[in-house]
């Protein structure tokens, strides 16, 4: 999924290009794959992507979020691990102030 063959600067963050054609989440053109791709895709995929968007927009509409002790977001470590899925190598902290009262 980072084949520059198939995608601008890959190894960039860069959320603009989720707006473009070059989304490929049912992996039509095997760029995308986090669902895997082919006969044997992930039969979950709709269900995976909406719950992980309603758990992410719950997120951000409920808190905000900073890095703790001034921390710079240069600073923040990136590190990650080699396996199946991409993980971080080390926690990621952050403080979460609510934006109101969570009943
Ligand atoms: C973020 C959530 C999820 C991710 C990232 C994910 C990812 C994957 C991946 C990578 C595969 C292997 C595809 C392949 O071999 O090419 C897979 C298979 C599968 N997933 Fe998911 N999955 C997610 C959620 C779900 C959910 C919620 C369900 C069911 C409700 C589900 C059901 C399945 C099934 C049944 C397979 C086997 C498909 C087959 O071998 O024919 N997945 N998933």
């Amino acid at each position: 999924m980072r084949d520059p063959t198939y995608w601008k600067d890959p190894e960039t963050f860069n959320m603009e290009r989720v707006k473009t054609d070059e989304q490929d989440f049912n992996a039509s053109r095997f760029q995308y794959l986090p669902y895997g791709g082919g006969r044997r895709i992930c039969t979950g995929i709709n269900f995976g992507m909406a719950s992980i968007e309603i758990i992410l927009v719950n997120l951000i509409y409920h808190f905000d979020w900073e890095l703790p002790g001034g921390m710079r977001v240069e600073e923040l470590d990136m590190e990650e691990t080699m396996g199946l899925a991409l993980t971080r190598k080390n926690p990621l902290y952050l403080v979460a102030t609510p934006h109101h009262k969570i009943i």
